[in-house]
């Protein structure tokens, strides 16, 4: 994992630019900084403002944990695509899905309310439930690490089993199927006839993107991370604001036929 931009970041992405490519984006922690409370998440105008440009210039897909109402809502535009529950949800031809996502969340949404209510649990312990996927958030419990191993034994015991996936004081409650970001950005690929894309996350979740490790997916997170597969990051969450400007540089330089 190298700075993007270094030498063979940059080189990659002049290669990824020069093809009909798709501009791909996580949204909390990527293009929305981080809060404590998750309701309060808000796109910066900055951010907004070359979002808008960009769309015209490329397709854009956001492939968001929240849900797409959520989610729409904070965007302020329209992207190509918006995807959600971390790839369960919005996903087109993928709605048949759906039911089964709803009905398994609605179990253990069920079982979580009653274990939750309990007295051993800190009260700050947040349920998010996003329809097809649960966020059990604990950023603002008093023992942040007590409430992490609590949570984790109460979902080892959910049925059915949820695949768990731990992101930024947060736990996300999964369906076990082959749904997810990554298999999503692939699909949107496929349908927007996208020969490469560029995808950027920081969390998690955006690890099933980076570990796909496709060529022709420039994969890029906020942060270095050792543990990450993305394929390159930005040293400071502030530096997805030279991505933006550096990507509509080089596809407004495109002849038109070439951004079609
Ligand atoms: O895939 P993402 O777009 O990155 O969404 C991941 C989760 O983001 C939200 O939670 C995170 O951001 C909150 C606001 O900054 C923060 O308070 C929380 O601690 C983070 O975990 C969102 O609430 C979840 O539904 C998403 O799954």
């Amino acid at each position: 994992m190298g700075p993007l931009f270094s030498d063979a970041g940059v080189k990659r992405l002049d290669k990824l630019v020069n093809g009909h490519m798709l501009c791909a984006f996580d949204f909390d922690g990527t293009l929305a900084p981080i809060v404590a409370i998750p309701d309060e998440a808000r796109l910066p105008d900055s951010i907004r403002e070359r979002l808008l440009v960009l769309a015209k210039l490329a397709p854009v897909a956001i492939i968001t944990g929240r849900s797409v109402l959520d989610i729409s809502a904070r965007l302020g535009f329209k992207p190509d695509f918006v995807v959600g529950n971390h790839g369960l949800e919005g996903v087109p031809g993928w709605e048949g899905l759906a039911a089964e996502h709803e009905a398994t969340c609605s179990t253990w949404r069920v079982q979580l309310d009653l274990a939750l209510a309990k007295p051993e649990f800190d009260r700050g312990i947040q349920l998010e439930d996003k329809r097809y996927s649960l966020s059990v958030h604990y950023r603002q419990v008093e023992d942040v690490d007590q409430s992490a191993r609590q949570l984790e034994n109460l979902f080892a015991g959910l049925s059915p089993a949820p695949r768990v996936v731990a992101g930024k004081c947060v736990f996300n409650l999964l369906a076990q199927d082959a749904c997810h970001k990554g298999s999503a950005l692939l699909r949107l690929m496929e349908l927007g006839d996208a020969a490469g894309a560029l995808y950027v996350g920081d969390d998690v979740t955006d690890e099933d993107v980076f570990r796909m490790r496709r060529p022709e997916v420039l994969s890029v997170r906020i942060e270095h991370s050792a543990e990450s597969a993305a394929d390159f990051f930005l040293p400071y969450p502030r530096d997805i604001l030279r991505l933006l400007d550096e990507l509509i540089v080089r596809l407004a330089g495109r002849p038109a036929a070439e951004r079609a």
